[in-house]
């Protein structure tokens, strides 16, 4: 478990990580979203002890990393940056790493198959691709056969291969009874992974809430319909807990009713539909419109992170 409690982190006058509190379970996967710049990569480096905190604490496994013993066998990671000497095969590269941490060779050879890197095990790590470059930090960061297990970006410039490959390893993590910690800036990606999201938008928390209910709560059903009679079927379908928004001439947008439920009325009362279309939000445009107003909250600086990632 990941345990953060009223984190903050300041360089200078710039506050990246805003007391920020959350626990990360075991058992799942749990996303951690938010636009660029929101404070990601800063708390993972917390949880990890690279950088200090300027105020708060972060435990992993209920202890600060520093303080325990093996970090290694508690927590593995990989963040963006990669520190692999480029001359070095892989499988060197991981027996310094086990060496320097009182891991045997064996496991070395056990997470080479894990990630599928047996066949390019003694070839120069700075002839790796992207991808290969990725399965590399993850088994340097399951060497150790962690509880805890933190991904920064992890699937960032992948191709599909290799996305569904990070995908399957981390749900398979999860399933073992490890807590797993992933880092994204699309809910597209955390919607295929995460069972839990930690939301945070200019290093602040925004949700902490499972997919399930992010999902739910973001679903709301808009039905658009075009009649030629649009005066009279909206006076027909307005109610208590329905909304009908008149746009061009002709066209009604309605949410509270469901599209079976509004071609029955028209029909019902013989009216002509030209059009009936139901239309979801996207969790992609919840997840924006969720993060812009804890950003617009916070102040202008942060408003090109929000504007700049709209996709419309
Ligand atoms: N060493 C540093 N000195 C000054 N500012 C920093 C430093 N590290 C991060 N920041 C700032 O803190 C904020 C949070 O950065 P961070 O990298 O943690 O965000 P992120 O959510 O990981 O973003 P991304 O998805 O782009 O990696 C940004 O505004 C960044 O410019």
């Amino acid at each position: 478990m990941i345990e953060a409690t009223d984190l903050s982190k300041r360089y200078g006058d710039k506050t990246a990580v805003d007391s920020l509190s959350f626990r990360v379970e075991p058992g799942i996967v749990t996303g951690f979203l938010g636009p660029n710049g929101a404070g990601k990569s800063t708390t993972m480096r917390m949880i990890l002890g690279l950088d200090a905190p300027t105020t708060g604490t972060v435990t992993v496994n209920g202890r600060r990393y520093a303080e325990h013993p093996a970090p290694l066998r508690e927590i593995g990671a990989l963040l963006e940056a990669k520190a692999v000497h480029p001359g070095r095969s892989a499988r060197n590269h991981l027996l310094a790493l086990a060496a320097t941490n009182g891991i045997g060779r064996r496991r070395v050879d056990e997470v080479i198959d894990l990630v599928g890197l047996r066949e390019v095990a003694g070839k120069r790590a700075g002839g790796f691709s992207l991808g290969m470059g990725q399965r590399l930090g993850i088994a340097a960061a399951l060497l150790g056969d962690p509880q805890v297990v933190m991904l920064d970006e992890p699937v960032n410039g992948l191709d599909p291969d290799g996305i569904r490959w990070i995908r399957a390893l981390l749900k398979g993590l999860a399933v073992e009874g490890r807590t797993v910690f992933v880092s994204s800036h699309l809910m597209s990606e955390m919607a295929q992974t995460a069972e839990h999201l930690i939301v945070v938008g200019r290093g602040r928390l925004i949700a902490d809430v499972s997919l399930a209910e992010f999902t739910r709560q973001a679903s709301r059903t808009t039905v658009r319909v075009r009649s030629p009679q649009a005066a009279t079927l909206r006076d027909l379908l307005l109610g208590p807990d329905v909304t009908v928004t008149a746009g061009e001439p002709g066209l009604l947008e309605v949410t509270g009713l469901s599209r079976d439920q509004i071609g029955d009325r028209a029909a019902a009362a013989g009216l002509t539909l030209h059009e009936l279309t139901a239309t979801e939000a996207s969790l992609e445009e919840a997840f924006m419109t969720m993060t812009r107003d804890a950003v617009e909250y916070h102040g202008e600086a942060a408003r090109p992170v929000a504007t700049g990632r709209s996709t419309r």
